[in-house]
C-alpha cells in the first residue's frame, strides 16, 4: 500500500490537495501495522523513511507535509513499538476523519458567500471549493457554475461531471477565455494547495491570473481551503516550492523532438498575493487573507517563538 500510494500520488492517480493529505495519513497507518520490525528505533526509522517518501511525491501541496506531521508527532515519544505503532494508526484515522468533517464544514459555511442566482467561475478540481458549490446547491440556491478546462491535464473535466451529475447548470471554458466571461461572473471560488504566513494561495496554474480578472472586473474570489493547508514554515520566510511538471504533459515528444530551439515550461502551481484573495473559508471559519499566521499558530501550533532565528522576507513573492 506505501509503494502503490506514492506511486498513486506521483503519477496524479491520487490529486487534490485534501485527497493527498488524506492517502498519505492511510499509507503510514498501513505501513505501520505490515513493519516486520521487532525493536522500536528499526520501526521509528523504517516509518521516517515512509514518511519522506510520501512527503517526496509532490512538493506543492503543504497537505501532504502537515498530514504526515500530524500522523507521525508522537512517534519519538513513544517508550514501546506497540504504543508507537499504535499511536499512528490512531493519528492517522483521526487526521481522516477530521480533514473530511473539515469539507463539510467548508460546505456549510462557503454556501452561505453563494447566493440565490449566483454564478460562480471555478478552476481545477477542489473538493472543498465544489463542496461549497454543491452544498448551496442542495439548499435550493439556483446557481450556475463556469469551469476551465486546466491544461494540460484537465482536471476541469472531473469537476463538470461532479457539476453534471449534480445538475448543476454549467458552462465548460478554455482557460484562456476567463477574461471574456469574467463579467457575467458573480464569485470565483477556488480551491488551495498551499496557503502562505501573509495569505498568498498557491493554487493550479491559472488561479492568478484568474484573480486578476476578478479583481479587475471587482468579483470577489473566495478561498475554500482546509486549516492544514495553511503553510507552517512560511514563518520562517520558506517559499513553498512550485512543482514543474514534465514537458510531455504540454507537447508530445515526437513534436518536441522536431523544434531543438522550443523548450516546454509547465509549473503545476502559481501564487495569487493576498490582495486578490477576499475571502478564505476554512473550517473555523471564513477569515481575511491577513490572518493566515492566526491559523498557523492556533490551529497547526507553530508560532515564531520556536523557532531561534526571527523570521525575514516571509513575502510569498510571485
Ligand atoms: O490545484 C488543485 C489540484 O492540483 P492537482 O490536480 O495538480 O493535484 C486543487 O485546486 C487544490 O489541490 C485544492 O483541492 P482540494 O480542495 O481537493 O484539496
Amino acid at each position: 500500500m506505501l509503494v502503490s500510494t506514492v506511486e498513486q500520488i506521483r503519477q496524479m492517480e491520487i490529486r487534490g490537495a485534501g485527497r493527498i493529505a488524506r492517502a498519505a495519513a492511510g499509507a503510514l497507518a498501513d505501513h505501520a501495522t505490515v513493519v516486520q520490525s521487532t525493536e522500536l528505533n528499526d520501526f521509528v526509522g523504517e516509518m521516517e523513511q515512509a514518511a519522506n517518501l510520501l512527503v517526496a511525491t509532490r512538493p506543492t501541496a503543504v497537505s501532504l507535509p502537515n498530514a504526515v506531521h500530524l500522523v507521525m508527532a508522537g512517534v519519538q515519544t513513544a517508550r514501546t513499538l506497540e504504543e508507537a505503532r499504535s499511536g499512528i494508526i490512531a493519528s492517522a484515522s483521526q487526521f481522516i476523519t477530521s480533514s473530511e468533517q473539515a469539507v463539510q464544514r467548508i460546505a456549510s459555511i462557503g454556501a452561505r458567500h453563494i447566493r440565490d442566482g449566483d454564478v460562480v467561475m471555478t478552476h481545477c478540481n477542489s473538493e472543498a471549493a465544489l463542496a461549497c458549490i454543491l452544498e448551496a446547491h442542495r439548499q435550493g440556491k439556483e446557481i450556475e457554475v463556469y469551469a476551465t478546462e486546466v491544461r494540460p491535464r484537465n482536471q476541469g473535466l472531473v469537476t463538470i461531471r461532479t457539476l453534471n451529475d449534480a445538475g448543476i447548470r454549467t458552462s465548460y471554458i478554455v482557460d484562456s477565455a476567463v477574461r471574456s466571461f469574467i463579467n457575467e461572473v458573480d464569485l470565483v471560488l477556488v480551491g488551495a494547495d498551499a496557503i502562505s504566513v501573509n495569505g498568498a494561495v498557491v493554487n493550479k496554474i491559472g488561479t492568478a491570473q484568474m484573480a486578476l480578472a476578478a479583481h479587475e472586473a471587482r468579483v470577489n474570489l473566495v478561498v475554500a481551503a482546509e486549516t492544514y493547508k495553511f503553510a507552517p514554515l512560511t514563518i520562517l520566510g520558506n517559499l513553498i516550492e512550485i512543482e514543474e511538471r514534465p514537458a510531455e504533459e504540454v507537447l508530445t515528444a515526437s513534436i518536441a523532438s522536431t523544434l531543438p530551439h522550443v523548450r516546454v515550461r509547465n509549473p503545476a502551481f502559481d501564487v495569487t498575493p493576498a490582495d486578490y484573495v477576499d475571502l478564505i473559508i476554512t473550517e473555523e471559519g471564513a477569515i481575511p487573507p491577513e490572518m493566515a499566521y492566526i491559523i498557523i499558530r492556533d490551529h497547526l501550533g507553530w508560532s515564531i517563538e520556536q523557532f531561534d532565528r526571527p523570521a525575514h522576507g516571509a513575502d510569498q513573492k510571485e
